[in-house]
C-alpha cells in the first residue's frame, strides 16, 4: 500500500528530528520523508497530518493479552486490536497466562496467531520459571530460539534469589533483557491498596512502599553482578527513582517504565468499594506520585508502558479484597501523556516519542522506533488538540476496567500505520 502523510510535525528521536513536512511510505517501509512530497502517481491513501504529531510506532513493553486460557478477559486479537487503536504497532505480552508461556511451543502460538490475525506485532515474552512457581527454569534458551524478546515473572517475583541470578546470567549470555515485577511475595500479605492514612480509612489492609523498594534494590544487585539487563516494571515509589538514579550513575544495565496510573492518580484518588482503582503495585501517596513525575521530566525513567491488565466486569464488580488487581490502559495510554504530562510542559512531545517508542525499541533491540527512510513503516499519528471523554465503551479491548472512565483528555490517536499498512485510522 502507498500512503502519503501530510504536513505532520515529524518527531524523530533516532536524529532528534523536529519539524513539519510529508512522509510516503510504500511497500511496508519509508520510502521519503522531507518538506513537501510530490507523487507522479496519487497514492491510494493520503493522510492530512496538519496539526498532527508524527510519531515512530509506540511500542508497549507491558501487556496482557491473557491468551491462551483467560480469554474471556482478552485474546491476541482483541488486545491487538486494543494496542492499534491506541497508537501502538507493537506491544509485548506478559507469559502470565493459562498456561504460563514457559516454552517454545506457547511462544509460537502467540507469534503464529498473532501474525495471522493481529493487525500489529505482538511480541511474546517469555517466563522465568516453569509456570511460574518459582522453582525450577523455564526453557529460556528454547523461547530465546522462538523470538522472545525478553524474560519475565510478572505477576510477581522469583522469591528464589538464586534461580533468578542464574535466569539473569542466561538473559545476559544471551543478550535479552530481564523486565522485572519488583515484589517481596511474603511482604504483601494480603495487601489491595498502598499502606497508608488512606488504606487506614478504608479499612483495607496495605501494601507498603518496601514491598517494591526490597525487589528493586535485589534486582539491581543481581544485574551487577551477572551484567544482564535489568527493565524495572511498573515503577510506582520515590526509592525506586532514587534507586534507579544511582544504577545509571554506576553506569549500570538498569531501565525503568511507568504506568500513566502511576504518574496520575494517588492513593486519595481511590473511590471506596470500586476495584477499578486495585492495581498492582497499588497507587501510592502524592510524594511517591511526583517523584514518578519528576523522574519521567529528568529521564530517570526511560518509558512509559500501560501495563494493560484487562479483567471482566463481573470480577471487578467484587470487593476491593477479593477482585483481581489490574486495569487496562491501551487505549488510554496516548490522551492520558498528552493531558497530563505533554500539555502541562512536563515532557516534550520528543521526550513522549522516546519514551513510548524509541527507548522501547532499544531496550527489546528492535530496529523500531525510529522514522527514517528505509526503515519499516510504523508510525503513529496522534491530534495533539483534540479533546474528548474517555469512554470505556468504547474499547476495542474487552476489558473496560479503567479508573479513567469518564475523565476529560486532550490529544487523540488519528492513525496508527504497521509496516506500511493501516491497523488503525480514525473517522
Ligand atoms: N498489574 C496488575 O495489577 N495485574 C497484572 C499483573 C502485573 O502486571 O503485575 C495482571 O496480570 O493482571
Ligand atoms: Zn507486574
Amino acid at each position: 500500500m502507498k500512503i502519503l502523510i501530510k504536513k505532520g510535525r515529524i518527531l524523530n528521536p533516532s536524529d532528534q528530528t523536529d519539524k513539519i513536512g510529508d512522509i510516503l511510505v510504500e511497500d511496508g517501509v519509508i520510502k521519503e520523508m522531507k518538506e513537501e512530497i510530490e507523487c507522479k502517481e496519487t497514492p491510494e491513501k493520503i493522510i492530512d497530518a496538519k496539526g498532527c504529531y508524527i510519531m515512530p510506532g509506540l511500542i508497549d513493553l507491558h501487556v496482557h493479552l491473557r491468551d491462551p486460557g483467560l480469554t474471556y478477559k482478552e485474546d491476541v486479537v482483541t488486545g491487538a486490536k486494543a494496542g492499534a487503536k491506541g497508537g501502538f504497532t507493537t506491544i509485548l505480552a506478559m507469559p502470565n497466562t493459562k498456561p504460563v508461556i514457559d516454552c517454545a511451543d506457547r511462544v509460537n502460538y502467540v507469534h503464529n496467531k498473532a501474525k495471522e490475525l493481529a493487525p500489529i506485532h505482538v511480541l511474546q515474552v517469555g517466563a522465568v520459571t516453569k509456570q511460574q512457581k518459582g522453582e525450577e527454569l523455564a526453557d529460556i534458551e528454547g523461547m530465546i530460539k522462538a523470538g522472545i524478546p525478553a524474560i519475565s515473572e510478572d505477576g510477581k517475583s522469583v522469591m528464589n534469589t538464586r534461580i533468578y541470578k542464574e535466569a539473569m546470567q542466561i538473559a545476559a549470555d544471551h543478550n535479552i533483557p530481564v523486565f522485572a515485577h519488583c515484589e517481596d511475595q511474603n511482604m504483601v500479605n494480603g495487601g489491595c491498596v498502598n499502606e497508608d492514612e488512606k488504606s487506614k480509612e478504608l479499612g483495607l489492609p496495605g501494601i507498603s512502599n518496601a514491598v517494591e523498594d526490597i525487589i528493586v534494590a535485589r534486582d539491581i544487585m543481581l544485574a551487577k553482578e551477572t551484567g544482564a539487563s535489568l527493565h524495572l516494571c511498573h515503577c510506582s515509589t520515590k526509592d525506586s527513582v532514587r534507586m534507579i538514579e544511582l544504577a545509571k550513575e554506576e553506569k549500570l544495565p538498569v531501565t525503568g517504565e511507568v504506568c500513566p496510573h502511576h504518574f496520575i492518580l494517588t492513593s486519595d484518588d481511590v473511590v471506596a468499594g470500586d476495584a477499578n482503582y486495585k492495581m498492582n503495585p497499588p497507587l501510592r501517596t502524592k510524594e511517591d506520585r511526583d517523584a514518578l513525575v519528576k523522574g519521567l521530566k529528568d529521564d530517570i525513567f526511560d518509558v512509559i508502558s500501560t501495563d494493560h491488565a484487562p479483567h471482566s466486569r463481573e470480577e471487578k464488580q467484587r470487593s476491593m479484597t477479593e477482585a483481581p488487581f489490574g486495569i487496562v490502559g491501551l487505549e488510554t495510554a496516548v490522551p492520558l501523556t498528552m493531558t497530563e504530562l505533554v500539555h502541562k510542559g512536563i515532557l516534550t512531545p520528543m521526550q513522549m516519542a522516546e519514551k513510548m517508542s524509541y527507548n522501547p525499541a532499544k531496550i527489546i533491540h528492535s530496529d523500531r522506533g525510529r522514522l527514517e527512510v528505509g526503515s519499516p513503516a510504523d508510525i503513529t499519528i496522534i491530534d495533539p488538540e483534540k479533546e474528548y471523554v474517555i469512554d470505556s465503551k468504547t474499547f476495542e479491548s474487552k476489558g473496560k476496567n479503567t479508573p479513567f472512565n469518564g475523565r476529560k483528555v486532550k490529544g487523540m490517536v488519528k492513525a496508527t500505520i504497521c509496516d506500511g499498512e493501516i491497523a488503525y485510522i480514525e473517522e
